[in-house]
């Protein structure tokens, strides 16, 4: 196809940049634990600096690739299935969302909410960004919130994020991985002295597994 058709077929989200795709153990938040087929979209010019997939940010370095391959694929492993990225609000997800649910999957998000919601989803995990904020709207839909903490000044961000729910979200605050010796003691002690919040790991690192 020509590159020009295939940029139109992005643009209405009937392709996807795909960087990686792979059936795994949930390592975060609220659905720790459970096994998932994660479909991982290139693509995201949030720019935290402390990313843990940076080679995701070039949507032009992931293959251009049709939402039926990527069902049928994901339908072969799970009935779980995560959406990340990168930054997956980046793209029109309607398309990917609707043909997954239309197999009976379960379809969970990781998003910043840094852009327009689109899509049907069955769990939304946000977690917020300060140098690009959610959108409003997605405050009145998220089923949890993950707040990364890199430093002190960060359990402050998670407190006005979390006033800004409309819904009874789950809270996480969650150490950024490189500094998490040193802000472990720090979200334990503020955890115990604010219980409205819980402490999500990232477990699949301890575990190494993808
Ligand atoms: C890589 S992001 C992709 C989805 C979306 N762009 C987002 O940020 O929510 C997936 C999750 O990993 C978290 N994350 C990214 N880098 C991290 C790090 N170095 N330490 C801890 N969590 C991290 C993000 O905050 C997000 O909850
Ligand atoms: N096992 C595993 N769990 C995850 N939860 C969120 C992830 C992500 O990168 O979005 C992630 C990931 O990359 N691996
Ligand atoms: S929003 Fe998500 S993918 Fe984008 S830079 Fe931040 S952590 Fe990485
Ligand atoms: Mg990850």
């Amino acid at each position: 196809m020509e590159t020009k058709a295939i940029e139109e077929l992005v643009e209405q989200g009937l392709y996807l940049p795909l960087m990686e795709a792979f059936y795994t153990i949930q390592g975060e938040g609220h659905h720790t634990g459970t096994a998932a087929y994660f479909i991982r979209v290139g693509g995201c010019d949030v720019g935290c600096h402390w990313c843990d997939v940076k080679e995701s940010w070039n949507p032009k370095t992931h293959p251009p690739t049709a939402i039926e391959k990527i069902v049928k694929e994901a339908h072969q492993y799970s009935d779980t299935i995560v959406i990340t990225g990168g930054e997956p609000l980046t793209w029109d997800m309607h398309p990917l969302t609707s043909a997954l649910k239309q197999k009976g999957m379960r379809i969970h998000i990781e998003t910043s909410g840094a852009y327009p919601m689109t899509g049907v989803w069955d769990w939304i995990c946000l977690s917020p960004k300060k140098i690009k904020l959610p959108q409003p709207e997605i405050y009145k839909r998220a089923d949890e919130l993950k707040v990364v903490i890199f430093n002190k000044h960060d359990f402050k961000f998670a407190e006005q994020q979390a006033e800004k729910l409309e819904t009874n979200a789950i809270l996480y605050l969650q150490p950024e991985w490189s500094v998490r010796e040193k802000m472990m003691p720090l979200i334990v002690d503020y955890v115990m002295k604010h219980p409205k919040w819980k402490i999500s790991l990232q477990t699949h690192k301890y575990l190494r597994i993808p």
